[in-house]
Parts: C-alpha cells; structure tokens; sequence
C-alpha cells in the first residue's frame, strides 16, 4: 500500500471501526453495514490475516450503496466524488446529529481524499474476504466496481438469462420464412401497413423476433396497447408454426405491485376486446390472450418467511411468454428470481417508462437496459429487417452500424395518445425530462396557462414555512379547483367532460352521507367501499422527502389535525373513519402487499353482550385478484402500515391518479432529482397541482439525475 494512507484512521483496523461505528451511531450508515464490515474482519482473522483498514471502510461503504439502491460500488466514481456517490452525511437529518454537532469528525469524502484507485485495488486484492468472482468470498471485485457478493450474483444471473435468450434463434429472423410472412401479416391487420413511422409497430416486430425484450415509453405512449397486440401478433405465429402443431403460446402477464397489476388488469380487458381476432391469421380466439395480471410474487410462489420462491430452477414456471409491466420497480433481486423461474425457451418482455424512479431496492434493470433507447443503434441488418416485415423504414438517425445486440432487442414508444398535444402535464414531463425547465414554462405553470396544470405558490420565491403547509392542508380538503384556468371547468377529454379537480373531501363526503346500516347486506358495503376506494384515487399528495415538516411524516399530521378541525374526520391520530393507509410491507398471511391503500370504515358488524348492533372499525381493500370484491381487514391485524393523505413520489410508482399534488421542500438535496419530479406529474391522470418550499427548487432538482451504479449494461455491452 503506498504512503498516502497516512491517517492513523486509514492505517489501525480499531480506529476505522470506531469511526464506523461513529458513523453508525450518527445513522450516517446502517448497523447493517457495519456488522457487514465487522463479518469481513471476523473472517479474514479467522484466516490469520490481518485486515486493511481500507477493506474494512470499502465493505462498510459497500453495504451502504445497496442499502441506497446501488448494486455496487464503481471505485473511480467514489474516488472522483465520494460526496455524492455516498451522499453521506445523508440528505435528511438523523433523529441523532450529535455526529454533526462535533467539527472534529470525518466524513468518508474526507478520508477518501487521500486514497487512490491503485491503494483500494491493492488493499482489495490481498483481502481473503475478496475475489473476482472465481471462488466464493463475501466482497467481488471486478473491473473496477466492487459487489456484495449476493449483489453480483444476481446481476451475473439476469446478464446470462438476457444473453442466453438474445443468443437464441428466431423462426421469424428470415423475411421470407412462413413464420415470418405471418408475422407481417398479422402486424400489418393490427397496425396498417402505413409507411409512416408507427413505433409501436416498429416495438411488435423487434419484441416479436427476440426472446428478450424490452418496451419503454412515457405514460400513455400505448405500452399496453403495444403489448396486446404483440401477444396477437405471437399468438397469430405460433398457430401456424407447424413445430408447435397449431398450439398456442402459454402467456402470463405481472406487474411488480399489486396496485401496478390492478391498473394494468383495468385496461388490458379493453385494448384484448378491440383485437380484430377474425382478421388475424392463425385463428386466434378471445381466451388466447390473457387479461389476468398477477403479481410478481404471487406469480413465483412467494413463501412467509423465504426469500426463496416456490418456483426456481428446478421448478420453472410453465409459460412460454412473460410480460412483466412497470418493471422499472423490479429490482435485480426479483429480476435474478424472475429469470431463474423462466424455462430456458421462454421469451421474456419488460414494459416500463425508462424514466421514472427505479426501484426501491437495489438496481435499476430497466433503466439500464434503456441506456441507449433514445439513439436506438438499430443495425442496417435489423432496419432491413424491420422494412421487410412491417413495411416502414426506420428513421436515418436510429441507425448504428455499430449497435449491440441488446440495443436491437429494445424499443421505445415516442407518441403520446392519452395526452393532448397541448397537455400541461405532457408539456411539463417531457420539460422536465429534458432538463429543460425555462422560465416561460415556470410562468405558464404560475399563470395557470394550461388547463391541467397550477404551480399553487410559484409566485412566491422562499415562501413562509406555516402559511404554506396552511395551504398544502386546504388544497387537500378541496383540490382548490378555483386555482385552475377556467376554476377547472369545463375541459373536455377524449370526448368527455371532466369534472373539476377534487381533493380529500370528495371521499369523506361520501364516506359520511352514506344510507347504509346493520341490515344493508355485505355487498352493499363492498358497493360503498369500492366507490370510496374510487374517489380516494381521485387525489394524491406526493412528497420526496419522509422525515421534516416537507416529508410525508410531517404532512400526514398536519393534514390529519386539518381534517380534524374542519369536522371532516373524527379525530387525527390512531384508528378512525377515514384514515386512509399504505401498507408498507407484504403481508402474505392477509394477502395484502407492500403498496396496497384501504380505507377505514365504522361497520355495524358487531354486537354487544346484550345483542344490540355496535360499530366497529374495519379498513377495506380492493382484491388483489382484479374482481370487484372487498377485503374488510381489522385495524388490529394490520402491522406495516402509515397513514396516506400524502406518500412519497417512491411509494406512488405504479399508481396513477386523476389529480395529484407534488411537494417539493424548501431545499435542495441529492434525492430531488429528475426523475424523481418527473415520475410525480407522470402520476397525474387529469390534473396536477405543485407546491414547494422555494421556488428554485424545482429547478434545481430537474438538474440532479439518478445514477446507479452497475455493471449490467457494461456485461451485456461487451457481449
Ligand atoms: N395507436 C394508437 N392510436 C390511437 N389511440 C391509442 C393508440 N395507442 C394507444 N392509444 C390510446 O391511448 C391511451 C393510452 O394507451 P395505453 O394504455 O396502451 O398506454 P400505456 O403506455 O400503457 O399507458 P400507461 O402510462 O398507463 O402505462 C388509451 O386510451 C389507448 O386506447
């Protein structure tokens, strides 16, 4: 090791323990990370070696990545900015800032000045704890970038299970195969043989002749649409390849949340009944294409208490085609699963928008595989290919001759049929998006100068901390449909008048003027509840922030206390009617998971000793299974849960609302970035409304990206 490592906290193994412990203690890291580094300490003394400081340091650091979503460390990234690939101190205060009190201590950028990439190459290599991949150790190292070793197996796992399907041959790669003629055919009676450029056609034909896949494209591109007629299009193949004898492909359709696969199963019915099946070559009938979506987990065989699924590799699934929607939430652990549970010869399909927030947990697969999708790099053999089969020439500028094999197996939607050209919401997403915020479209959002679009305080630079929660509080009670152009009347979408923008109240209203009592039979009450569940949808509060009065903890109590005081709910803490609620964690034995919203009702269920009726507090959930029914769960059996008059923009991936409400906070930090305000307005159906702390926030923020570090696209790059 050179001499740069002159810092006694760098150079005796008990020092650096104790400022990760320091570190620990501040909340600055997890003990989770230091217990991590304190296991790889364990085990290289077990072997008689004495552990670099270094190691020590970098396995704690490791750790703490994959605790922020990272699948590992890039060692030049962290040498080059150790600030901001940390992030540590972390951007939202611990409850304990003693830490940050003492000007004595060390951040790990401060430690990390004095080392180069050669001292962590050498410290690493000589580690017993490390390895490159070759024989079992707890820490990889390879090319640079340092892994968990749990971490890089995962990402080895979908990198083989992509390339392998890449690799595999298609019955359709030849134009002038019958597969292949009645692939164009049946694109051609899905879509129209038009010559424009149709990118969604394009998208059927590239996921048609790949057993991997993937479709990206920002809301209301026609993923689902796409997809539909993909599964036609494959259907259409598959009953006129003579080796499958007319059998059709087995299909699945999953969405990683149980909400994503409630949306998806509410629109998949429509887009499957417009089919033009008599068209279509192969004699497709209705029941060929699935309209079931299940969960991820529920699809694998997810079991209480294991990570481990019921279906794996001695187990497969028995699919021929998987469709996984919204799969920027799929993180490489799940992704790794999926992979395992697929038959080798089963084609695989991800749906998602490339550009909203990846998962919560560790990795951000969609996004990387999407890395390229904007350029496209179609090869001259693919857009010859593409020309053939559907007819339409692929644009000069998304043609590389150099392009990889994984970019031809991606396409991206690039039209937008749900929003109108002028949307505010559309303008504002693909603004954001570009980075592109200029103050024109800052004005249009103050002045109210789209129909679907209110910056509620952009007029206001650094606004008042009290008066504006004050505000926040009473946009949530009525949606303020007053600040819209027009008050928000009269807007006509698709053909159809759309009522103003709602708040809270909508819900509570309806929740409060009910008819329904002790004789009303269950199904009225599920009627009721579905209706409730309906109007809660109606308007969400977003927020990027968790802890601090901009946080969703700090929201949720003042909105509550707000709601309270305006008689619209019985009280503002514990158990009441009305309090909506997010689970936070799956639930296997109640069935209900991370993600799912229910609403709390006063139910006359219960009877008293002396048989008289006595209310009782129930939470109603939608089923998970996509019928109209309701499970009504006891407050008491509920365990992970929080209140929802506001979530995090994290939590709301997946959910779509008809009016949502971002709040940004009074100041810049590394989680306000792009893709962060970009997936916020994305979950705005119809209207969305913005409030922030400072003005320049919400500049700032569309400047900061995402960037998550690993090796995915570099493995599948060098195929
Ligand atoms: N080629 C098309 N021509 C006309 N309308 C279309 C086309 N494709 C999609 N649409 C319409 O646009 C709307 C959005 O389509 P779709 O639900 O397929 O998009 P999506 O990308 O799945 O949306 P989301 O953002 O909800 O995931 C639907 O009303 C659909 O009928």
């Amino acid at each position: 090791m050179n001499g740069t490592l002159n810092t006694p906290l760098l150079t005796h193994l008990d020092k650096t323990d104790a400022l990760l412990e320091q570190w620990q203690q501040a909340e600055w890291i997890r003990p989770l990370d230091l217990g991590f580094a304190r296991l790889i300490r364990a085990l290289s003394e077990e072997q008689g070696e004495t552990l670099s400081p270094l190691v020590l340091l970098l396995a704690a650091l490791t750790s703490h990545q994959v605790g922020r979503g990272h699948v590992c460390i890039d060692l030049e990234t962290l040498l080059a900015d150790a600030d901001t690939t940390l992030s540590l101190p972390p951007e939202e205060p611990a409850t304990n800032d003693a830490l940050s009190a003492d000007p004595s201590h060390l951040k790990p950028a401060d430690l990390l000045t004095r080392i180069t990439l050669a001292d962590c190459q050498s410290a690493l290599s000589d580690a017993f704890a490390v390895s490159d991949g070759s024989r079992v150790a707890p820490l990889i190292l390879t090319e640079g970038r340092l892994y968990l070793r749990r971490l890089w197996r995962y990402e080895q796992r979908i990198a083989e299970g992509i390339a392998r399907r890449l690799a595999l041959p298609s019955p359709v790669t030849e134009p002038d195969s019958p597969a292949a003629q009645t692939l164009s055919l049946a694109l051609n009676t899905l879509f129209g043989p038009g010559e424009t450029v149709d990118y969604q056609k394009l998208a059927c034909a590239l996921a048609a002749r790949s057993r991997f896949s993937v479709i990206t494209g920002g809301p209301g591109t026609g993923k689902t649409t796409t997809v539909v007629n993909l599964l036609a299009a494959l259907q259409a193949v598959a009953g006129e390849d003579p080796e499958r004898a007319g059998r059709v492909y087995r299909i699945r359709l999953a969405a990683p949340t149980g909400k994503a696969a409630a949306r998806l199963n509410e629109s998949i019915g429509g887009a499957v009944s417009r089919l033009p099946l008599a068209h279509l070559p192969g004699g497709i009938k209705p029941d060929d294409i699935p309209t079931k979506v299940t969960t991820l987990h529920r699809l694998l065989g997810s079991r209480p208490d294991s990570r481990k699924f019921r279906h794996n590799r001695d187990n497969p699934l028995m699919v021929d085609i998987l469709v996984i929607d919204e799969a920027s939430m799929v993180d490489v652990d799940l992704m790794a699963s999926v992979f395992d549970a697929l038959p080798a010869h089963a084609q695989l399909i991800l749906l998602g928008d490339k550009d909203q927030l990846a998962s919560v947990d560790a990795g951000a697969v969609l996004g990387e595989l999407c890395q390229r999708a904007n350029e496209g790099h179609y090869t001259p053999d693919t857009t010859a290919w593409l020309a053939t089969i559907t007819g339409t020439q692929v644009p000069d500028t998304l043609i590389d001759s150099n392009g990889q094999a994984m970019d031809q197996a991606v396409a991206m939607l690039r039209k937008s049929y749900r929003f109108q050209q002028d949307s505010g919401i559309r303008v504002l997403a693909e603004a954001v998006n570009a980075s592109n915020l200029d103050e024109r479209m800052r004005r249009h959002m103050r002045e109210a100068a789209f129909d679907d679009v209110i910056w509620l305080n952009g007029h206001i630079r650094k606004p008042e901390l009290d008066s504006t929660l004050q505000q926040i509080c009473q946009h949530a009670v009525t949606g303020t449909p007053n600040a819209f152009r027009n008050q928000g009347q009269g807007r006509v979408v698709k053909g159809e008048q759309l009522p103003p923008p709602v708040g809270y109240r909508h819900y509570l209203d309806m929740l409060r003027d009910h008819r329904l009592n002790s004789d009303s039979p269950r199904e009225a009450w599920d009627t009721l509840a579905l209706r409730v569940l309906e109007a809660f949808n109606d308007f969400q509060i977003l927020c990027a922030l968790r802890r601090g009065p901009w946080g969703v903890e700090g929201l949720n109590d003042q909105i509550a206390e707000h709601l309270y005081s305006q008689k619209l709910i019985p009280r503002s803490q514990g158990w009441y009617a009305g309090r909506p609620v997010l689970v936070t964690g799956n639930d296997y034995n109640l069935g209900l998971m991370n993600g799912d919203i229910g609403i709390t009702f006063s139910v006359p269920w219960d009877k008293t000793a002396s048989g008289d009726v006595r209310e009782t507090l129930r939470v109603a959930f939608p089923s998970s299974d996509g019928t109209e029914s309701i499970r009504w769960i006891s407050p008491s059996r509920l365990q992970q849960l929080e209140t929802v008059y506001a979530m995090t923009v994290h939590k709301s991936q997946g959910s779509e609302f008809n009016h949502t409400c971002l709040v940004l906070p009074d100041r810049l930090s590394p989680v306000l970035t792009k893709e962060l305000v970009y997936t916020g307005i994305t979950r705005a159906r119809n209207w969305f409304s913005l409030m922030t702390g400072d003005a320049s926030v919400l500049s700032e923020s569309v400047e900061q990206r995402v960037v998550r570090a690993s090796g995915l696209a570099s493995i599948l790059g060098g195929q």
